[in-house]
């Protein structure tokens, strides 16, 4: 019993002592961990204390993060010691190196925001891709021998369409197409009076060399033969000279001439296109091209795309982020017909005229919403080609209103730069800059960016974003 007795008592008396050191334990655990937390909250609170205060994140913990590019550099060695940066801030740690290279690294960041995108837009054959080529000439890193190459089939088949479609225009006259006092109804003439046509036609003597040239394929490459045959038409046959002179109504383009006067060069074996050559070749842009140029120091994307009607549809796909649009201006287009309004080599159908269609063009581009600030810069190009033009070709072919006949280059410039300005809306405030130029002379296009350049900047990109 006492034994039994004894042992309740123990048993109690342990469970008393149990209980008492339990409940004592509890609280001097809760105590214990509520000293703790409260520790580590006042020391979490010390730290932003003295981050704010040093605005400096001396630590590196999970508030901080590491980029993917910044992963990238150090996987490819590029940088090795790449610290976390850590609410907007970022800085390294430990030695003077691994501070150059957050430095650099921030330089090279503000550096790529500062890339001023500039469109390339305009009608059709007004100059952009030659811009886009002589930029590439001045500040990319030019055309090696291989990339001219790729422009060799391009030249043959300029050369050669281009021969075809005056042989045909010969043979319409023949026909009495294309002469005023023509039966048929929808044909316009190529201003061509009927009593003249016979100087249009081409002598039997040439019929051998006509009919090769129009069985060519469509990408041949030159032979001795053709070559022969060409030379022999741009040399001898006075219609075929009669007929370029008509050029601007058959979407014929001007450098064709100097193609024509260099086909033995070309039709050679060996033959490399040169710079020239690439820059003069009439090569109807699809799609868009883009390419950034170092210029003044500064960095300029150039953005290239296909002046054509079926082209321009897609002109919206770059339209974001754009800091200036370069707008296109082919001087010597007033008396030119649109390449789409050539329709039928057969039956030729002449309507509209090239400036009012750019002059269209300008007015719808200035309309997109996106660009209501965007500072617009016109290029009127082919200076060159317009001196020599003017003298025998007043614009009032484009502009019935334009009050002399005259010659004056100057004047004539005046007004036609007057017809686009007056496409602005009036209550508009985006900047507008205009600069007479000429695509395949490098020294006029390297002066001309310069001053884009400098214009843009200074004229603060009109509020766009940078890119
Ligand atoms: N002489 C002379 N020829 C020029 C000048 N600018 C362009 N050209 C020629 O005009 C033709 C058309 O030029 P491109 O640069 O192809 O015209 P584009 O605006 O790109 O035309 P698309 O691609 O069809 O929109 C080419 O044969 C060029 O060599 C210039 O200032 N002077
Ligand atoms: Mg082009």
């Amino acid at each position: 019993m006492l034994h039994l007795f004894q042992m309740r008592e123990i048993t109690f008396f342990f469970l008393v002592i149990f209980f008492f050191f339990y409940e004592n334990m509890l609280f001097v655990s809760y105590a214990f961990f509520g000293v703790v937390q409260l520790c580590l909250i006042a020391g979490k609170l010390l730290k932003f204390f003295v981050l704010w205060v040093t605005k400096a994140p001396f630590y590196q913990n999970k508030y901080l993060s590491v980029t993917q590019t910044e992963k990238k550099l150090v996987k490819k060695g590029i940088a090795n010691n790449i610290v976390p940066r850590g609410m907007g801030s970022c800085t390294c740690i430990g030695d003077p190196q691994d501070e150059m290279v957050g430095e650099e690294l921030a330089e090279a960041k503000r550096k790529d925001n500062m890339i001023l995108k500039v469109l390339l837009l305009g009608a059709g054959g007004s100059g952009k891709s030659t811009f886009f080529k002589q930029l590439n000439n001045t500040y990319g890193e030019g055309y090696s021998e291989l990339q001219r190459s790729v422009y060799k089939i391009q030249i043959y088949r300029q050369i050669v369409e281009n021969m075809q479609q005056l042989i045909i225009q010969s043979e319409q006259i023949e026909k009495g197409y294309l002469v005023s006092g023509s039966d048929e109804e929808d044909v316009k003439t190529i201003g061509i009076d009927s009593k003249e046509k016979h100087l249009y036609a081409m002598d039997k003597s040439f019929a051998t060399a006509a009919n090769y040239v129009l069985k060519f394929p469509e990408f041949g490459i030159l032979d001795e033969t053709i070559v022969k045959h060409i030379n022999n038409l741009w040399n001898n046959c006075e219609a075929i000279h009669r007929i370029f002179e008509h050029r601007n109504k058959l979407a014929v383009a001007d450098s064709t001439e100097y193609f024509f006067k260099n086909i033995t060069r070309i039709g050679a074996k060996d033959y490399v296109p040169t710079t020239e050559d690439v820059l003069l070749v009439r090569y109807r842009t699809t799609g868009m091209t883009e390419k950034t140029f170092e210029i003044n120091a500064g960095r300029m994307k150039v953005v290239d795309v296909g002046g054509q009607r079926n082209e321009r549809k897609k002109w919206i796909h770059c339209f974001e982020h754009v800091n200036a649009v370069i707008f296109v201006v082919s001087l010597t287009c007033y008396d030119e017909v649109p390449f789409e309004d050539v329709t039928d080599l057969n039956v030729s159908i002449y309507e509209k005229n090239n400036m009012i269609e750019s002059l269209d063009v300008f007015e719808h581009t200035l309309r997109y919403p996106c660009f209501e600030a965007t500072p617009f810069i016109l290029f009127f190009n082919k200076f060159d080609l317009f001196q020599e033009k003017i003298k025998h070709t007043p614009i009032t072919r484009a502009f019935p209103d334009f009050q002399s006949d005259t010659d004056d280059v100057q004047l004539s410039i005046d007004y036609i730069r007057q017809k686009f300005l007056d496409k602005a809306s009036p209550t508009s405030t985006r900047p507008f800059f205009t600069h007479v130029t000429c695509a395949t002379d490098q020294e006029n296009v390297k002066r001309v960016f310069n001053d884009v350049q400098v214009c843009l900047v200074s004229s603060n990109l009109g509020g766009a974003d940078l890119v």
